[in-house]
């Protein structure tokens, strides 16, 4: 790559450091100022133009801090050619390296080849810094079998028991069209566009080999997964993620999150996990006429402050004892009271967006909350918690649209590592 070619890029990124950096520094300042004496600190936040590193034992974008705009893609694949499918995901992770660290998808980039030659990157990314771009792989069950039980790559004895469809749950609406998929990507950064371009490029890099099943657009994060984040507020108006897992407790994402040694499918998923996404429509105009007292006891947390009931401050514990004239603070089929550990008996890893995808023809918004969520196993992860929440007061107000789960591998180690080569190799 030329001087300016990796200049453009480069460059801003590295200037914009400074004033960002100042951003950060705020942050982060809130973070402190809400630690009590004696708690350890959370990591200082990176700017919002940085880089996340791309390679380390986990993959990036489960528990890097959320980034505020989300592109996810289900994919087929389209080819029975195992070695067409090998080629493409190592093609995929040179690209993935390259666009993580703010580069052109390609060595020869957007506009360096000259006029005869086909680029190897589309351009909507030049001059925009990496804007902590992550990008995380997923493969889906009917990699491994298809649906009609064919083993098209030779993998179906490596699925493990985890990575398996999941029930049906009552009152959802799933639409097949928009659910599952062979592979995955969920992009994650701070620049929408950003986001769009590695995602086309990958796609454009797998002509042939994939085809897009279905893909989401997300924005405005819905979870905090690093308590050095603010709190963001879902479409319903409260504060989403307070009580999410977080980077900073290493202990409950081994217990809660990462496939560990001795779990199904360890010799290729260990310091994996597995994702769940569910397109949840959300009844906003419905939700917009409940008083705000109605609002509160169906979450069972303050809409201001985001505190738990009977509590005062967003991050005071949640306590089912506490009682208001006589009755639980926090209503028994309050949405928190239902998906508490305490309830659910588990614990999952929230990474949702907000999403509106305009409106429905009939005066409503298409919006809702495109949920995410990491776990060690699916059925003790989400299923267990959506199974909970079958009395959930906030069932009302939602429905379950699209539903997916994958199985994401450990992160990429090396320089000659590449995405997949522990289940393939
Ligand atoms: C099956 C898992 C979950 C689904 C589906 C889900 C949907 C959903 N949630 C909100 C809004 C909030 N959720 C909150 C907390 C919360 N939600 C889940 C799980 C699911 N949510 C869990 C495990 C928790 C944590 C509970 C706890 O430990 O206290 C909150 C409160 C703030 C917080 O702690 O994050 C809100 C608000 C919506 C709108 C929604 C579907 C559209
Ligand atoms: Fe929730």
């Amino acid at each position: 790559m030329s001087a300016e070619g990796l200049s453009r890029r480069r460059f801003f990124g590295l200037a914009g450091a400074g004033t960002a950096g100042v951003i950060a520094a705020g942050a982060a300042g809130g973070a402190i100022g809400r630690a009590t004496a004696g708690e350890p600190l959370a990591p200082p936040a990176s700017t919002a133009t940085d880089a996340v590193p791309f390679t380390g034992e986990h993959q990036a974008g489960i528990v890097t801090p959320a980034q505020d705009r989300l592109h996810f893609v289900a994919l087929d694949v389209i080819t029975d050619d195992r070695a067409e499918l090998v080629e493409m995901l190592q093609a995929w992770t040179a690209a993935a390296r390259r666009m993580t660290a703010g580069q052109d998808a390609g060595e020869v980039g957007a506009v360096e080849g000259g006029q005869y030659a086909v680029p190897d990157d589309t351009g909507e990314a030049l001059d925009l810094p990496a804007s902590g771009l992550t990008l995380t792989i997923g493969f889906g069950p009917t990699l491994f079998t298809t649906a009609d039980g064919v083993d098209r790559f030779g993998l179906a004895d490596r699925r493990p028991g985890p990575l398996a469809e999941l029930p049906a749950f009552p009152g959802e609406a799933i639409d097949p069209a928009i659910s599952g998929g062979d592979l995955c990507v969920q992009a994650c950064a701070n620049d929408p566009q950003v986001a769009v371009h590695a995602v086309r490029n990958l796609v454009r890099l797998g002509a042939g080999v994939v085809s897009v099943r279905w893909s989401q657009l997300g924005f405005g994060r819905t979870s905090s997964t690093s308590s050095a984040q603010a709190t963001p507020r879902n479409l319903f108006g409260f504060k989403d993620g307070t009580d999410n897992l977080k980077a900073e407790a290493p202990k409950a994402l081994d217990q809660f999150v990462w496939v560990a040694d001795d779990d199904p499918g360890a010799d290729w998923l260990a310091g994996g996990s597995y994702v769940v996404t569910r397109k949840i429509r959300m009844r906003i105009e419905q939700w917009d006429t409940a008083t705000l007292a109605d609002q509160e006891q169906t979450i069972g947390r303050t809409k201001k402050a985001g505190a738990p009931l009977g509590q005062a401050a967003e991050f005071d514990p949640v306590d089912f004892a506490v009682q208001v004239d006589g009755q639980p603070a926090i209503p028994v089929r309050s949405h928190v009271a239902l998906a508490h550990p305490t309830n659910s008996g588990t614990a999952i890893l929230r990474r949702g967006y907000s999403f509106v995808d305009g409106s429905d023809g009939l005066g409503r918004l298409d919006a809702g909350l495109f949920f995410i969520a990491y776990q060690r196993d699916p059925e003790t992860g989400f299923v267990q918690v959506q199974r909970n929440l079958r009395t959930d007061a906030m069932n009302e107000y939602v429905q379950h649209t699209s539903s997916a789960v994958f199985a994401c591998p450990p992160g990429v180690t090396g320089p000659d590592d590449w995405w997949g080569r522990t289940l393939f190799s």
